[in-house]
């Protein structure tokens, strides 16, 4: 798969594309059906099939000061995307340019003459353009008239009826219901980041964490998680990782901080990539150190139990 960040002066190698036609982040279940409707007519139409999306998220340049709420970072969407076949993954920037473009402009000057798609496959509720003016119907008048076929994918609900949305993850998550979230999202909820030096403590109780930053990841609940971690090297490690602020020993901002089961090595610097299983209980205050250690031993038998099962 090839990502593609700009809509401008593009080899005709990487035009012609059907694509899917969102923000998609956390390319939940929802999203994939829409993603299904752009392959359909990538296969009757003989053409690549590829996803246009934004990198900085349109909410992000919006409301610089949000809260964070991403549920995965580019190179995550990229891996989400490519075993649904997409060839090419347009992370078109968002900038004032794009937030300024009115949904005709972004059709012809984006879709049209910067991509030349050939298919635009948009959800049921898509919006575009300055002040969200844009619909699925207005998408498909403008492409009949710029010479692109539009398709739009139904609502998705799960079995009560609520619709499969990101923001439905989100709630998930900050609920602790990693199931929740995993049956949206068809794959478990997952931090990828950094390994970065925290305090060495934890090695002097026998508990080495690699601490990774949350960044512009939405907050999930605070507290103990059991974990499955993915190494640089692609090694899939076992563990039990405390997430949020630390009351024993405050953070100024929350950390992610996996206990490998069974590891010995050196993960500072190392891109991984680390699955919240299953939430198994919050933050808490306890009376000293080794009352610390002895739950953290209890807390990493329980996640054994649960990745166990
Ligand atoms: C499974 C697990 C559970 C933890 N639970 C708590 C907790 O309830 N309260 C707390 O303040 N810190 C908790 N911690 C965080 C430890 O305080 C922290 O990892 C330790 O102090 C090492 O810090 P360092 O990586 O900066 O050296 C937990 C850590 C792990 C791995
Ligand atoms: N089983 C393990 N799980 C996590 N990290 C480990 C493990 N074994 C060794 N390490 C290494 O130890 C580091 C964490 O040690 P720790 O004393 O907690 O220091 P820090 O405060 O920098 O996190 C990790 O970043 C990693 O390089």
């Amino acid at each position: 798969m090839q990502i593609v960040r700009d809509w401008r002066d593009l080899p005709d190698a990487l035009k012609g594309a059907a694509v899917a036609v969102g923000a998609f982040d956390g390319v939940h279940r929802g999203h994939q059906a829409v993603i299904a409707e752009a392959k359909a007519a990538a296969e009757r139409l003989g053409a690549p099939l590829g996803v246009v999306s934004f990198d900085p998220h349109p909410r992000r340049w919006f409301q610089p000061e949000a809260v964070p709420f991403r549920l995965m970072t580019a190179d995550q969407m990229a891996r989400a995307l490519a075993p649904l076949g997409v060839d090419i993954l347009y992370l078109l920037p968002f900038d004032g340019e794009m937030a300024g473009m009115s949904d005709a402009d972004f059709a012809e000057q984006v879709l049209a003459q910067g991509l030349g798609v050939r298919h635009a496959a948009v959800g049921f509720d898509f919006t575009f353009g300055k002040g969200r003016s844009g619909s699925p119907e207005a998408l498909r008048a403008y492409g009949e008239r710029l010479g692109f076929t539009v398709s739009v994918a139904e609502r998705l609900d799960d079995a009560d009826g609520l619709k499969l949305s990101s923001s439905a993850v989100r709630e998930a998550l900050k609920a602790g219901d990693m199931d929740r979230a995993a049956a949206i999202l068809g794959r478990p909820f997952a931090i990828q980041g950094e390994v970065i030096h925290g305090d060495k403590r934890g090695r002097t109780i026998g508990v080495p964490t690699a601490n990774v930053a949350l960044g512009d990841y939405m907050r999930p609940a605070y507290g103990v998680y059991a974990t499955r971690s993915r190494l640089a090297d692609g090694r899939v490690v076992d563990g039990v990782a405390s997430l949020g602020l630390r009351p024993m020993y405050a953070l100024e901002s929350p950390l992610l901080e996996v206990w490998l089961f069974d590891f010995d090595g050196d993960l500072y610097g190392q891109i991984i990539e680390t699955e919240l299983v299953a939430w198994l209980r919050g933050e808490e205050s306890f009376d000293g150190l080794e009352a610390l250690k002895a739950q953290i031993e209890a807390d990493a038998a329980a996640a054994r139990t649960v990745l166990a099962s």
